[in-house]
């Protein structure tokens, strides 16, 4: 019997994953995080899960921008009346299947509306064993169904409201927003995940609630500055040094880089449109385009990528000169495995 060492077992890859549904415009997302995480020289590839009605040429565009793209099966959404927070939060519960991607050891998922503005290779260094992510904030109106909403608890300012007993004896636990996530690949937490599923009635933030209930007990969070979701900046000023994010997630109506108008609420502040515009700095960095080698020969030039990146529609919202951010807040330290050994949301957000 040929045995092989721990030495010589293959190390499996690390890799960043994104979701991607539909023929729409999200593709754009993926394509500028594929060129922030090259800004930021990233040592992992970029991942694509892609429904099947993803069209070939955006794949294609992905491919050409150096994403392994990886069609998965859709996973159904739980039987039950539709109380999804948005109509199409119907469909997130497919990110379940990128637990099956086995063949690597540890992978980040990020959305596709999500930009990176440092590297954050370290996230892949946290402890194995747990599901690692940043708390969400309860205090816009899309949690307006929630009692959390009605009494002002935010997991961002827990001491604003006295806990009211009537509710239930204490906060509850920790709550983690589903656009980034540490988790390591296994068939068999996707099993459990899809037979536990079957037995749980929807709820408005569909995968998000889900993930935080089957999770409750592994999850540990981390630092905002590694998913700011933005509304945090409107909702909690004075809490976050945008001098120090590291990860922006465009989640608030009117705030997806692609279609900003800056019509909807909150989308005329300068740190909003500073950060619109960052974004569309580095989509339309033609020096982060992806550059395969071979033989140490640049391939760039045999793939003739023009006829793709034109297919997508070339960037309808380009901000001159916003303002520098105003807001010098509290300075978040950079990510600190030790920071890992905290259990409870206070020590998480404590700068
Ligand atoms: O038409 C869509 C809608 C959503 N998504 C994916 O689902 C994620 C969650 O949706 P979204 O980010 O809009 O939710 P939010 O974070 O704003 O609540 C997106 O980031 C994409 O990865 C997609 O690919 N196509
Ligand atoms: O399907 C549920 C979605 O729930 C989350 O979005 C929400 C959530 O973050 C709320 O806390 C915010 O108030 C809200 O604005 C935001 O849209 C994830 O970002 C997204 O990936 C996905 O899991
Ligand atoms: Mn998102």
């Amino acid at each position: 019997m040929v045995s092989i060492d721990a030495s010589e077992k293959p190390q499996k890859e690390r890799a960043f994953v994104t979701f991607l549904a539909g023929s729409g415009d999200y593709v754009k997302g993926v394509v500028g995080l594929a060129k922030g995480l090259r800004k930021f020289k990233s040592a992992y590839p970029l991942v694509v899960a892609v429904l099947a009605d993803v069209p070939e040429e955006h794949r294609e565009l992905l491919r050409s921008q150096g994403c392994i793209v990886r069609e998965i099966e859709p996973v159904d959404p739980p039987e039950g009346q539709d109380v999804y927070a948005r109509a199409y939060y119907i469909i997130t519960y497919s990110k379940f299947r990128v637990w099956s991607f086995e063949e690597y050891s540890k992978m980040v998922f990020l959305d596709a509306d999500i930009q990176v503005y440092e590297n954050i290779d370290d996230l892949f260094d946290l402890e194995d064993g747990y599901v690692h992510g940043v708390l969400s904030c309860f205090c816009e109106t899309s949690w307006s169904f929630s009692p959390l909403f009605s009494i002002g608890y935010c997991q961002y300012c827990p001491e604003r409201v006295t806990w009211p007993n009537e509710i239930q004896s204490s906060p509850p636990p920790p709550y983690f927003n589903g656009g980034m996530f540490v988790f390591e690949p296994s068939s068999l937490t996707l099993e459990s995940l899809l037979e536990t599923l079957k037995v749980t009635p929807p709820s408005p933030f569909s995968e998000q609630d889900f993930l935080n209930m089957f999770f409750e007990k592994l999850f540990k969070p981390v630092p905002p500055v590694y998913n700011l979701i933005l509304s945090v900046l409107w909702r909690h000023p004075g809490l976050i040094d945008l001098e120090r994010v590291k990860v922006v997630h465009y989640c608030p109506l009117g705030s997806k880089p692609w279609k900003f108008t800056g019509e909807e609420p909150n989308m005329d502040r300068e740190d909003v449109k500073m950060l619109i515009k960052k974004w569309w700095d580095i989509y339309n960095d033609k020096s982060l385009d992806f550059k395969p080698k071979s033989n140490g020969v640049d391939l760039k030039d045999t793939i003739s990528k023009s006829t793709i990146i034109d297919s997508v529609t070339e960037p309808s919202y380009i901000i001159e000169n916003p303002a520098a951010p105003s807001i010098i807040l509290h300075n978040y330290e950079p990510l600190d495995l030790k920071v890992m050994g905290h259990t409870n949301s206070e020590e998480a957000l404590s700068p």
